[in-house]
C-alpha cells in the first residue's frame, strides 16, 4: 500500500476513522500500535479523545489516516459524542477476548452509530483484543462475536495489541483505507456520469429523447 510511481504534491485525503469499545479493550493500545508500530507499556484511561496519524501512499495517493482513539467510560464521552460521528469514514469496533461484558456491549456501540446516522455503507471492521489471553473459557463468545461480524458484514480480526505485529495491525486499517477509496472512487465516477450526460439541445435530439418544447 506505499508502493508509488508517480508523486503528485498536494493531494493529501484524510481518512477520519473512529475506533469504538468499552473501557480497558485496548483501543488506545491498538491505535498506538497502528501509528507508532510499539505497544505503550502504560496507557491512562482516555477523555474525550486522542488523535493519532498515519500518512500512507495508496497508489500516487497520499492518505491521512486520522484515528479518534475515543474514551469508553461514559462519563469521559458525554461531552465530545456529536463530534466524534461528524464526516466518519470508517468504524472499528473492538471488545476484549477476556471481558464477556465488553463482547455484550458491541450492539448498543453499534446502536450508537445508528443514532448518529452512520448508514450501513460506512465500512466497519471488530477486532477481538488480547488474543494473548485467549483461555478455552472464552472460546465460544469468540464464535459469537465472529458470527455477529459474519451477520453486520464486517471483517473480523482476533488481534493483540500486545502480541501483534505492525503486519497484522497494517492489515486491520488497510482493509478499511481501501474500502473508502473504492467507495471515493465509485462516488467521484458517479458525479463524473452526471457531468458528462449530454443535454439534448437541437430539436432533433430532444424529439428523439421525447423532449417537448411547448
Ligand atoms: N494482555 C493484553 N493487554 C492489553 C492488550 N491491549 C491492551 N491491553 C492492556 O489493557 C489495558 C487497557 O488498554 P487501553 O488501550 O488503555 O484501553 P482503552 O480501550 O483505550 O481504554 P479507555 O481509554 O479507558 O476507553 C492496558 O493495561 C493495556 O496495556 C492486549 O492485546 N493484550
Amino acid at each position: 500500500m506505499d508502493s508509488c510511481e508517480f508523486w503528485i504534491p498536494g493531494i493529501c485525503r484524510t481518512c477520519k476513522i473512529i475506533v469504538l469499545g468499552d473501557a480497558g479493550v485496548g483501543k488506545t493500545s491498538l491505535t498506538h500500535l497502528y501509528c507508532t508500530g510499539r505497544f505503550p507499556e502504560k496507557t491512562d484511561s482516555t477523555i474525550g479523545v486522542d488523535f493519532r496519524e498515519r500518512l500512507l501512499q495508496v497508489g500516487c495517493e497520499k492518505i491521512k489516516v486520522q484515528l479518534w482513539d475515543t474514551a469508553g467510560q461514559e462519563r469521559f464521552r458525554k461531552c465530545m459524542v456529536q463530534h466524534y460521528y461528524r464526516n466518519v469514514h470508517a468504524v472499528v469496533f473492538v471488545y476484549d477476548v477476556t471481558n464477556v461484558a465488553s463482547f455484550r456491549s458491541l450492539p448498543l456501540w453499534m446502536e450508537e452509530c445508528q443514532q448518529h446516522l452512520l448508514g450501513p455503507d460506512v465500512p466497519r471492521v471488530l477486532v477481538a483484543n488480547k488474543a494473548d489471553l485467549v483461555t478455552t473459557r472464552v472460546a465460544s463468545t469468540i464464535e459469537q462475536a465472529r458470527h455477529l461480524a459474519e451477520v453486520h458484514s464486517m471483517p473480523f480480526y482476533l488481534f493483540s495489541a500486545k502480541g501483534g505485529s505492525r503486519e497484522q495491525v497494517d492489515a486491520i486499517f488497510s482493509k478499511l483505507v481501501q474500502q473508502i477509496s473504492r467507495q471515493r472512487g465509485k462516488k467521484t465516477e458517479a458525479v463524473r456520469c452526471i457531468k458528462l450526460t449530454p443535454k439534448a439541445n437541437t430539436v432533433e435530439e430532444k424529439k428523439e429523447k421525447g423532449i417537448c418544447n411547448c
